[in-house]
């Protein structure tokens, strides 16, 4: 029986790889921020683009410049991640300058708007500047300075933005307290917490607090806590089961504060919830808020018979370790209503609870004060409220309180009250005329600082954007050193790895197996007189090994393709595919053993002619049939050029 032949060619791989070698995004990018020199690594880096025409094979070398790549980039973003550590020491540093420069304790004033309630009279008692208050009653005119007046019209929004600067304090490590102060019924909770359409500092603080997060170059975490001063009594507002009425027993929820060696104030058992994202965070505060103890007044229909304080405790992760430091803490604080009690009509427990609001609203204002005149006492230990802010009113923490006034004649006492309690608070004891010059150069010296924080802030976006640049390219590399480690090399799911630190061993012995079945193969496919015996299988065998040193002498300036002809002793079919694959992957496998020599033997030899052979480079070589991988090679190289 004659099976036919063919002179058919096997080639280990056929392969055109054509490099272009442009140079990495990052030498070229006009967005390299100045002082900051790029490494020279970074500028010796090697194409961070290879393109792949016609691929199914990508060579050693071509793998081994996509890991040196991936370790240069890797490299570069570290480099990068330090150059935007320092922008941000940079930006920091000059906000905290400003905000020493403007007080540590600063107070704003927010006028609230007339309620469709009001009795409106011709003449108002008020008049509003930027950033004072005149007060005209019973003939008299009483002038209040503020760091910042928010007149009436002025939204949500707007009174944020000034807010805003103390709670990046809060990121960069400063105990922050935000203080909303005022008679009953003027607007403080509105401000804090606001309404859906309208949302107020503390929403919009949690909102903020994860965006600043995610762009800062390091991990940060936070927790929530909130708490109700009730009557001299701490309430736990996110237990378990919240108790909603003012009026159930609250000593089962009076909480102890302890304070620490270093000054760190902790609430002993509070609750304190993680909060992942914004939803997470603003689901917390929406239960802790419908936990408050509200009760009817004649001033305010939900009046907030306590102090309401939110604590977000802001956290900082080691890079790589699980461990997290306290960084800084925020407390977000809608202060019960300052009010005559006369006036709201309260009797009983209410009339009990403005007396409690009261006090612990003046030893406030002696705390506050105390911090204000540099005294060497600060009377904390006054009040509940005042013991629980001690580490955030007192050294190195940012104070800023809101003044809550009512716009309406007849609430007038109530407002010069609340304006002569912030102008305790900022207790300027200057002249008229220092406070002039005083107020120029500071304002001058805020100017150049802002300034230098903008810079600051724009070089730390241009690098934030260079790290996410390099990062995708990191993770394309990545990818496509995966799929390439990871490719089938055959059909039959054969797999050689062939990087430089093979075992030449192990590919020995897979080769083995390799023939043993190009045998079964061959024997099974041929009629049993042609098929070979032990005998004639091991001179065959000898003379193998022989060829093999003859070609190992003979190693050098030769090419691995390998022809199949027709001229010997055996005829076989190639049109069994599964033939075909194992005689591939035996070919294959005697290329790597023999380091590309041009082997001679009964069933194969070499030849020159090919000439798709002839321009493979000299180096081992990983083949892929798989669709797959040419699609990614050809989808990166598209991705690259983009980049590029
Ligand atoms: N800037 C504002 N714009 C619109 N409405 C406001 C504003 N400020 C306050 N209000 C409205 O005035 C009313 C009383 O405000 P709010 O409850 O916030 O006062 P409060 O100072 O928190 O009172 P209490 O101390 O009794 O809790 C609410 O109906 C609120 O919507």
């Amino acid at each position: 029986m004659f099976i036919s032949t063919q002179n058919e060619q096997i080639s280990l791989a056929s392969v055109s790889v054509k490099e272009s070698l442009k140079p990495s995004p990052m030498e070229t990018n006009p967005d390299s921020p100045d002082g900051f020199p790029l490494t020279s690594e970074s500028t010796e880096s090697p194409p961070l683009s290879t393109t792949y025409t016609d691929v199914n094979v990508v060579p050693e070398h071509e793998q081994s410049e996509l890991i040196q790549s991936i370790s240069n980039l890797e490299g570069e973003i570290a480099q990068l991640r330090l150059k935007q550590k320092l922008w941000n020491e940079k930006r920091r540093e000059a906000l905290n300058k400003i905000l020493d420069i403007k007080g540590t304790i600063r107070v704003f004033c927010r006028v609230r708007p007339f309620l469709a309630v009001d009795r409106r009279k011709i003449h108002e008692p008020i008049a509003i500047g930027s950033e004072k208050i005149v007060v005209k009653s019973a003939g008299t005119r009483k002038e209040f300075e503020f760091d910042k007046v928010f007149p009436q019209e002025v939204s949500q929004g707007e009174v944020f933005v000034e807010v805003e600067p103390i709670l990046r304090s809060a990121l960069d490590g400063h105990n922050v307290s935000v203080l909303a102060y005022g008679q009953t019924g003027t607007g403080k909770t509105f401000t804090m917490d606001g309404t859906n359409e309208q949302p107020g500092i503390i929403p919009r603080a949690l909102k903020e607090l994860f965006r600043q997060a995610s762009s800062e170059g390091e991990t940060l975490t936070f927790s929530m806590s909130m708490l109700e001063v009730y009557m001299g009594s701490l309430r736990d507002l996110l237990t378990p089961k919240p108790t909603s009425r003012a009026y159930e027993p609250v000593t089962r929820c009076n909480l102890n504060i302890q304070t620490d060696q270093k000054g760190s104030v902790e609430i002993e058992g509070i609750t304190e919830v993680q909060i992942l994202d914004y939803a997470k965070a603003k689901w917390w505060y929406n239960r802790g808020r419908r936990a408050r103890s509200t009760s009817w007044t004649n001033v305010n229909e939900t009046s907030s018979r306590s102090h309401c304080l939110t604590r977000i405790a802001i956290f900082r992760h080691r890079n790589g370790s699980g461990a997290k430091t306290e960084l800084s803490k925020l407390w977000m604080v809608d202060l019960g209503g300052s009010e005559r009690l006369l006036k709201t009509g309260a009797i009983g427990l209410t009339l009990d609870e403005g007396r409690a609001i009261n006090l612990s609203l003046s030893a406030l204002g002696d705390v506050v004060a105390a911090l204000r005149r540099k005294r060497g006492h600060v009377p904390y230990r006054n009040s509940k409220l005042t013991q629980i802010l001690k580490d955030s009113l007192g050294d190195g923490s940012k104070v800023l309180m809101l003044i809550h006034v009512s716009p309406c004649e007849e609430d007038v006492g109530e407002t010069i009250c609340s304006l002569c309690f912030a102008k305790r608070a900022r207790a300027v004891e200057s002249n008229r005329e220092q406070l002039e010059d005083l107020r120029k150069q500071k304002e001058k010296r805020i100017h150049e600082l802002e300034e230098c924080m903008r810079e600051a802030e724009e070089e730390c976006q241009k690098v934030k954007n260079q790290i996410q640049k390099v990062e995708f390219m990191l993770s394309e590399n990545k990818k496509l050193l995966l799929n390439i480690d990871h490719q089938p090399l055959l059909e039959h799911e054969e797999k050689v790895t062939l990087s430089p630190k093979q075992d030449l061993k192990q590919v020995k012995e897979s080769n083995k197996q390799s023939e043993k079945e190009t045998r079964r193969i061959i024997s099974s496919s041929l009629p049993r007189f042609m098929t070979s015996t032990v005998a004639s299988r091991e001179r065959q065998s000898a003379a193998e090994r022989d060829l093999v040193g003859r070609a190992r002498v003979l190693r050098a300036g030769t090419r691995s393709s390998i022809h199949f002809t027709a001229s010997q002793s055996q005829s076989i079919s190639f049109s069994d595919r599964r033939f075909k694959a194992t005689l591939q992957n035996s070919n294959r496998k005697k290329h790597v053993e023999t380091d590309n020599v041009n082997v001679e033997s009964p069933k194969f030899s070499g030849s020159a002619s090919d000439s798709k052979s002839a321009s493979l480079p000299k180096s081992r070589m990983v083949t892929s049939f798989d669709p797959n991988l040419r699609a990614t090679l050809g989808r990166h190289r598209r991705r690259m050029s983009d980049l590029i």
